[in-house]
């Protein structure tokens, strides 16, 4: 149940009228998702998903949800939020930080093929070309600063081989972060948690993508390298599959091919991807948020993935 913040029918019609999006019929809470308030509201336009903001701030959100308006306007297929007639999309909701966009067609594709990573990789350098000229900036929030905060709350947690993996590996990326080829690396808008729940099929066909709240500004190598460890790695074993992997940098590359600097790094920006979300997952499971993490991530998993990107680094 993904219904932290209860809205009622009137509430959302109102806002829904106001957005010129038609009288409300119907209102429905949204159980997947463990950071958001989500709604699907049906109007006699059309389908929406109505988010309340939890734990995102008024000072956030707005380069989440312009990057978003940004992308669709570019033909892009991700959510476009719905603006009032004085031009706003950031809404309040019973007190709380609030957007509209549409509802995207199809569902997820959980069991992909190559033919599924390869749409991914090839709809991920579109975003990338598209985002290029995006005027508003953020750092990605769950990058290196972040990671060196996070390590030391979340290392009394791990036993003693983990610790020592945790620590080498830090240090291994803030080597990286601070050498003359990382800095040539291309970079603009990334959507940094492109997981197969993220990303909608209809078949064989990517219909769209959401959840843009961990976007920021970041190498697009390490938003490929996100993708890489989802899409093509094997649940729940961790291993690295040829076959998927091939397909989505086949899928990038003939879109914007990667430069010398970028195939050079792929080995250790797989091993960053893998490290970010092995800190998030520690600290989501070992420090849980009130009224959040109904059913923490494994992690795990991200300590099987990272271990795999260093003993066999994928070359290009
Ligand atoms: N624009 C959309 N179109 C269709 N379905 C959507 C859309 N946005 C959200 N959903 C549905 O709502 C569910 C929850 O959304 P989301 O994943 O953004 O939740 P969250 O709590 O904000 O984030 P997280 O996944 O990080 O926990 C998704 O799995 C998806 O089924
Ligand atoms: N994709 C993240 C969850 C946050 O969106 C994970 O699998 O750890």
């Amino acid at each position: 149940m993904a219904v932290f913040t209860e809205v009622s029918e009137a509430q959302a019609d109102d806002l829904m009228q106001s957005l010129n999006l038609g009288k409300l019929t119907a209102l429905r809470g949204i159980e997947g998702g463990i950071e958001n308030t989500n709604y699907f509201a049906t109007t006699s336009q059309g389908e929406y998903v109505l988010t309340l903001f939890e734990r995102l701030t008024k000072e956030q959100l707005p380069f989440y949800l312009f990057l978003m308006k940004h992308l669709a306007g570019r033909g892009i297929p991700v959510p476009d939020p719905a603006a009032n007639r004085d031009g706003d999309i950031l809404h309040t909701v019973s007190g709380k930080p609030a957007a509209v966009v549409n509802k995207l067609a199809g569902k997820s594709q959980l069991q992909p093929q190559a033919v599924h990573a390869a749409a991914v990789g090839d709809m991920l350098a579109r975003m990338h070309l598209a985002g290029a000229d995006f005027n508003r900036s953020q750092p990605n929030l769950r990058g290196l600063p972040w990671w060196n905060e996070t390590v030391p709350v979340v290392l009394p947690h791990l036993d003693e081989a983990q610790a020592a993996l945790l620590r080498s590996e830090l240090a291994f990326q803030n080597h990286i972060a601070a050498s003359s080829a990382y800095s040539a690396l291309p970079r603009g808008p990334v959507h940094a948690d492109l997981f197969r729940d993220n990303v909608m099929f209809d078949g064989e066909q990517l219909t769209g993508f959401f959840d843009f709240y961990f976007a920021g500004v970041d190498t697009w190598l390490f938003d490929l390298a996100v993708c890489l460890n989802d899409w093509c790695i094997d649940l729940p074993s961790g291993l690295h599959d040829s076959e998927r992997a091939q397909a989505m940098l086949k899928g990038y590359a003939a879109v914007r091919p990667l430069s010398a600097a970028e195939r050079d790094l792929l080995p250790a920006m797989l091993r960053a991807g893998a490290l970010r979300f092995w800190i998030s997952r520690l600290w989501d499971y070992h420090l849980p948020r009130e009224a959040s993490m109904l059913k923490p991530h494994d992690p795990t998993h991200f300590e099987r993935v990272l271990r795999g990107r260093i003993a066999q680094p994928l070359s290009l």
